[in-house]
């Protein structure tokens, strides 16, 4: 048995990732390969997300919290196709930072969400960096034959949706940057959304029923209502009055001098990985219905027009935005 504090390739896949491997997919990690049987009826639904140091997380976050956020935003992907996830290839670039006691907060971070999302680990790559700790996460899911949401289909007198809130993330990256004077559960609760965000995985059945076109909010909802928008070649007018803020926001919000430029920066701060989407309006109320079964606030924040473009408004005005969201440039 390797000392503790031995952090090697192998050890690492022994003793911390073999417990996380799929009881009948994963090959306990000691082949080459996943192979995974097809099944009939289904489609399968495959995305990938890395998250970077610096770039995604902060240097201080724990790796418990860094491995959630991994396989968090990469279920949100799944959910918003509509697509129930079960498994996930993984890669680690460990920087000089991760030793074997933040291997262990790694793994024990994935375990947790494991039983928490009913996934598991398939395969993956191990190697150690002189550069920011990376993780890339490719995740699977199921969806019936057809029934993935794409981003092309909203249709004009679609209404517009987003689940949960927005600007959490954005604000509590500044919480853990120490730049936000709230009370200490409003800062904890908003360090909590940034560092393990939820992935709206109980909604994907309602998304698979319902929209005609969903996209997951990761660089801000303009930005990625935007996407919707040109997928689909029509118009939408987003209304930003009505962006659903948590308590805590709210209460950074009302202590603002300037209210339209502030729900500007929470709609465009990004890092929320709530689902927005288009649906008919005759699904309205089933689907204020399905969410409130689901203890999930649903917000009507918007309508899918003739025309192109998004419109953003304001007050009953269109008004042009800075900018809509996250890129890297
Ligand atoms: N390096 C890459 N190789 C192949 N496809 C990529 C790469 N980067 C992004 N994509 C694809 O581009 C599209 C948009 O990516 P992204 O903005 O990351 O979307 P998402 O918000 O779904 O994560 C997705 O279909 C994604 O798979
Ligand atoms: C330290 C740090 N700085 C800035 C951000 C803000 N941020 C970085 S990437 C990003 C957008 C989402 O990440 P991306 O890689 O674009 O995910 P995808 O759109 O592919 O799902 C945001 C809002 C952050 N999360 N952490
Ligand atoms: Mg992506
Ligand atoms: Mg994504
Ligand atoms: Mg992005």
């Amino acid at each position: 048995m390797p000392a503790l504090d031995v952090a090697g390739e192998f050890e690492t896949i022994e003793r911390l990732l073999r417990p996380l491997a799929h009881p009948e997919w994963g090959r306990g990690l000691a082949d080459d390969v996943a192979v995974l049987p097809s099944r009939p009826g289904y489609d399968l639904v495959l995305t990938k997300d890395a998250i970077v140091e610096g770039v995604h997380f902060l240097p201080d976050d724990p790796l418990d919290t860094v491995a959630k956020k991994l396989l968090r935003v990469n279920l949100s992907d799944l959910a918003a196709k509509g697509a129930e996830p079960f498994g996930y290839l993984l890669a680690c670039f460990w920087s000089e930072r991760c030793g074997w006691p933040e291997r262990e907060a790694f793994a024990a971070g994935l375990a947790e969400d494991q039983a928490k999302f009913g996934v598991h680990l398939l395969g993956g790559d191990t190697v150690r960096t002189s550069g920011p700790a990376s993780f890339s996460l490719t995740a699977m899911g199921w969806a019936p034959t057809g029934a993935t949401v794409s981003r092309a289909g909203a249709q004009v007198g679609d209404l517009v949706f987003v689940t949960g809130v927005i600007g959490d993330g954005l604000l509590g990256l500044k919480a853990a940057r120490g730049e936000l004077s709230l009370e200490p559960e409003r800062l904890q609760a908003l360090m909590d959304h940034y560092r393990t965000p939820t992935p709206r995985v109980d909604f994907a059945d309602v998304i698979r029923n319902f929209a005609t076109a969903s996209v997951d909010v990761s660089d801000g909802l303009p930005a990625d209502l935007g996407h919707v928008v040109r997928a689909s070649n029509v118009g939408l007018a987003l209304n930003l009055n009505v962006l659903p803020l948590s308590a805590a926001a709210q209460a950074w919000f009302d202590d603002r001098v300037d209210p339209q430029l502030s729900l500007e920066d929470l709609a465009s701060g990004g890092d929320d990985y709530e689902i927005a989407f288009t649906a008919h309006p005759r699904h309205e109320e089933t689907l204020r219905r399905e969410a409130e079964r689901r203890l999930l606030r649903l917000t009507k924040v918007g309508e899918v027009t003739s025309g192109s473009g998004l419109t953003v408004v304001y007050d009953g005005q269109p008004i042009q935005m800075a900018r809509s969201g996250w890129t890297h440039g």
